[in-house]
């Protein structure tokens, strides 16, 4: 398991029992929520009571975190009476991991008895109504190396997580983007809130100028490198999905434009909202088995 570059599945169902199994052994939280925390937003755990933490290395099959902001660890804990994971640090394709070793930990959330996910990254703007530090509700999204068939369930199916051809016109929960807006002009933030198109490109590179207006041509509000193979295998196997992301950067649509992008910078926008960020999370976790279904 875990070959780096696998063309298609490289996990067997035996893989994800064998983690699953090893985790629900070692941890007596069931959690219903799971949160994969984007760049530098591993803090978002810091709502949660009661914690266990696991270094991704330890646990049997689990990829490991490669990139700056990405802390690597599995963390189970409770917020009000919300049993909840969170993962600091997610996986990339540019890393070299295979599309089913980005998503491996989705399927074990399923496996485990979560229903919702809240997904949280790091984009530039290709709006250019968005400002640096807004928080973009994600409405919908465009995978793009999914048209090139980088995608995660590409080979055989397997119907015990989903069926063979998943809709996705409703990846993103209505619910919970309602909930998610209103818990942000609850906390202040309606100033600094938008609802957007996510493009997914695989990176690693930032966008090239010409890049950026055909991504603008597309329809899409940000640009990331993430999120889009875990939404898809989260929504294949029914678990409803919420997903935020920071706006850390403008990209660059203009030839004239001086300045640079680099990942620091996108570390440091996040650090700047991540409180914020955290409030927001903590409360939806709080939230979400009350007022939405
Ligand atoms: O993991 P996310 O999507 O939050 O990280 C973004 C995309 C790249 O991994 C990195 C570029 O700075 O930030
Ligand atoms: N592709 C891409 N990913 C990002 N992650 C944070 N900012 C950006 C960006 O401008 N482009």
């Amino acid at each position: 398991m875990h070959t780096k570059g696998s063309p298609s599945c490289c996990c067997s169902f035996e893989d994800y029992n064998l983690t699953t199994e090893w985790l629900l052994n070692h941890t007596s939280q069931r959690p219903k929520v799971a949160v994969i925390c984007g760049s530098g937003l591993g803090l978002l755990a810091d709502g949660a009571a009661n914690k266990q933490t696991f270094r991704y290395q330890d646990i049997p099959n689990f990829p490991v975190s490669t990139v700056a902001g990405h802390e690597g660890c599995l963390v189970f804990g409770t917020i009000e009476d919300t049993s909840c994971v969170f993962m600091q640090g997610h996986f990339h394709l540019y890393e070299g991991y295979s599309l089913c070793q980005v998503t491996f930990p989705v399927r074990i959330f399923k496996l485990m008895g979560v229903e919702t996910v809240l997904v949280t990254n790091a984009s530039g703007a290709i709006c250019p109504d968005y400002k640096v530090g807004d928080i973009m509700i994600i409405k919908d999204h465009i995978n793009l190396p999914g048209f090139a068939g980088q995608h995660p369930l590409f080979g055989p199916n397997d119907e015990r997580f989903g069926t063979r051809f998943p809709c996705m016109s409703d990846a993103y929960s209505k619910d919970l983007r309602r909930l998610a807006g209103q818990i942000c002009s609850e906390l202040g933030c309606s100033g600094f809130l938008r609802e957007g198109v996510y493009c997914m490109v695989s990176g690693p590179n930032f966008e090239t100028i010409a890049e950026a207006r055909m991504l603008q041509v597309l329809g899409c509000d940000s640009v990331g490198m993430s999120t889009v193979p875990e939404v898809t295998v989260a929504k294949h196997c029914g678990l409803r999905v919420l997903g935020l992301s920071l706006i850390t950067n403008m990209v660059s649509l203009d030839y004239s434009r001086e300045e640079k992008v680099n990942h620091d910078e996108v570390l440091q926008i996040m650090k700047m909202r991540a409180e914020v960020l955290q409030r927001v999370v903590t409360e939806l976790i709080s939230r979400c088995s009350i007022n939405t279904h």
